[in-house]
Parts: structure tokens; sequence; C-alpha cells
């Protein structure tokens, strides 16, 4: 636990920020204003100190359910992407408001997996991303559940928001990723059912050992639970690159993740994994 107490090594220029629908939206349903609000402040303030940020919001369904005041999701699929429809709407509504609130212009990206898979999308999204960070523009990037579904040879669906955030990271070079969630970062076993569980600082390989502890969604609104965690880290390894696990319910926690505080997990590359002790 020596490596709790100091500081971590970050120097990131390009990041990329995770936001899960259980840290926007509250368990009766309604937007958690605070947490947007609180997202735009501190992604403007990165901007404005010259950083390249890239938000990845989930939230469509979860705030879809909400405008229509359901309680359930609804297991058909075009119920769902209706849902979406209307929720991604709100959702971008909202950011655009409260980043306009603090000067910042925002884009929307609704990604599907086949644009990864094709050599010709994949530049023109690349290049996409590339101008909007140029023009210090914060890209906002959602799957685009509405019309994303799987067809035979035809894969469009990322399936969660967690590994469509490490392929952003990934395809963008990203330095790091900060993965906020409803939880403080990766537990040596499921802290909702154990009492007892302690977070692990820091990991630099992921096995079947660590799969074990990986346990499913906390919230009715989540997708993946840890599993998705899991592999949008191990995706972010396997690229030489890193990922911070922490909590999303003050997202000023970025600003002291990026000033090396050594909070929520770390999966780092065992090279990169280096701390400054007693600063
Ligand atoms: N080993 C573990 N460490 C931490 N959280 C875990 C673990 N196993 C299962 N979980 C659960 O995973 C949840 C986070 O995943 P999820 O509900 O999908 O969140 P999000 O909406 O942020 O994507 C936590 O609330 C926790 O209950
Ligand atoms: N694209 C979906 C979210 C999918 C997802 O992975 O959700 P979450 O587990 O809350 O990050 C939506 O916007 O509702």
């Amino acid at each position: 636990m020596g490596t709790q107490l100091s500081k971590r090594n970050m120097k990131v220029k390009r990041l990329v920020v995770k936001v899960g629908t259980s840290s926007l939206v509250y368990p009766s349903g309604g937007l958690n204003l605070r947490v947007i609000d609180q997202l735009a402040f501190v992604l403007s303030t990165l901007c404005e100190q010259g950083k390249e940020v890239i938000l990845v919001s989930s939230g469509a369904i979860g705030v879809g359910l909400n405008a229509l005041r359901l309680k359930e999701r609804p297991k058909e699929i075009s119920e769902q992407q209706a849902l979406a429809s209307i929720g991604q709407s709100k959702l971008i509504t909202m950011f655009n408001q409260r980043f306009a609130h603090y000067s910042q212009t925002i884009g929307q990206l609704l990604l599907t997996h086949d644009v990864f898979d094709f050599p010709a999308s994949n530049q023109h999204v690349m290049d996409t991303f590339d101008k909007l960070l140029a023009r210090h523009v914060v890209p906002i990037v959602n799957e685009n559940d509405s019309i994303a579904v799987d067809e035979m040879d035809h894969r469009t669906k990322f399936g969660d928001n967690d590994q469509l955030s490490a392929i952003v990271a990934t395809h963008v070079d990203a330095d790091l990723l900060i993965m906020l969630s409803d939880i403080e970062g990766f537990y040596d076993q499921n802290p909702l059912k154990h009492d007892d569980a302690q977070l692990i600082p820091t990991i630099h390989h992921i096995d079947d050992e660590t799969y074990a502890v990986a346990g499913g969604k906390g919230s009715r609104y989540g997708t993946g639970g840890m599993v998705t965690k899991l592999t949008a880290a191990k995706i972010m390894l396997q690229h030489n690159s890193q990922m911070i696990l922490a909590s999303g319910k003050d997202p000023a926690i970025i600003l002291d993740i990026l000033a090396g505080k050594p909070l929520g997990t770390w999966f780092t590359p065992e090279e990169k994994g280096v701390v400054q002790n007693g600063k």
C-alpha cells in the first residue's frame, strides 16, 4: 500500500474522460445537473490550460427513460433506440448550455463500430477529432444508439461505452483515459457484496484472476459493471497507455488526478507506473 501515499507521475496533453450513466442520472431518474455543470467547468478549465480533451458520455437511454417517465428499460430494441434518440438530444442540449456558460465550444460525435473497421471512415473520424481538438473544441462522444445494431458480418454496436472510450482513446493516442463511475476504483472483491473489500491502487496486468473479482453493474442504469471497465483497461495497457478508474461523484477529482494525487485505481504499464516519492 506504499504507493497510496506517493504522487503519480502524470504528463497529460491529450485526455479522454468517460462518464457513466450512474454519475449523470440520479437513481430516481432525474439528471444530475451538479455533475454535468462541474464536468463542464473542469473540462473547460483544462482546455483553457492548453490540454486536448474528449468526453465520452453515456446517458442517452437513462435520460430518455426519465423524459418519458418510464421506470424500466423496455425490452424491445426499437423502443430503446427511440429512447436514446430522445435522451441524447436532451443530454447534448444540457452539455451545450453548461459548456457555453464557461465559454467552451463542444462538438457531438455519435459513433458506430464499423466506423473503426473501414479505413476510409476511420480516417475521416480521426480527421474530425483532429480538427475539433486543433480548434480547442471538446468533442462529446456517444455510441449512436438509435441506429446501431449487429447483423450478419456487419458489426455496428460497441456494446458499452467503457470499450468505446478505450477504442477512442487508443485511436487518438490519448495520454490518459479517466473513467468516472459510481465507485472509487477497482476493489479486490465486489464492494456491494463485501464490506471488507479493499481498493487496489495500481494494476499493471489484467488476467483471469483480475476478472474473477470483477462483478456486475452497481445501479439499474449501469450496463457492464466492472468487467467492461477491465476490458477497457486491457485495451489501454495493450496500447502501452494508461487508465484511471475513479468516482464521478465530484468531477473536480479530474484536476486532482492530473496533479498526480493517488486517487482511484491506476492501470498502467510497469515502466510508466513510476511514482515520485515524498512529493
Ligand atoms: N471488484 C469490483 N470493484 C469495484 N466495483 C465493482 C467490482 N465488482 C463489481 N463492481 C460493481 O461495478 C459497479 C460499476 O459499474 P456500472 O454500474 O456499470 O457503472 P457505470 O454506470 O459507471 O458504467 C460498481 O458500482 C460496483 O457495484
Ligand atoms: N450508449 C448508452 C450507454 C451505454 C453504457 O455503456 O452505459 P454506462 O454503463 O452507463 O456507461 C447510452 O448513452 O445510454
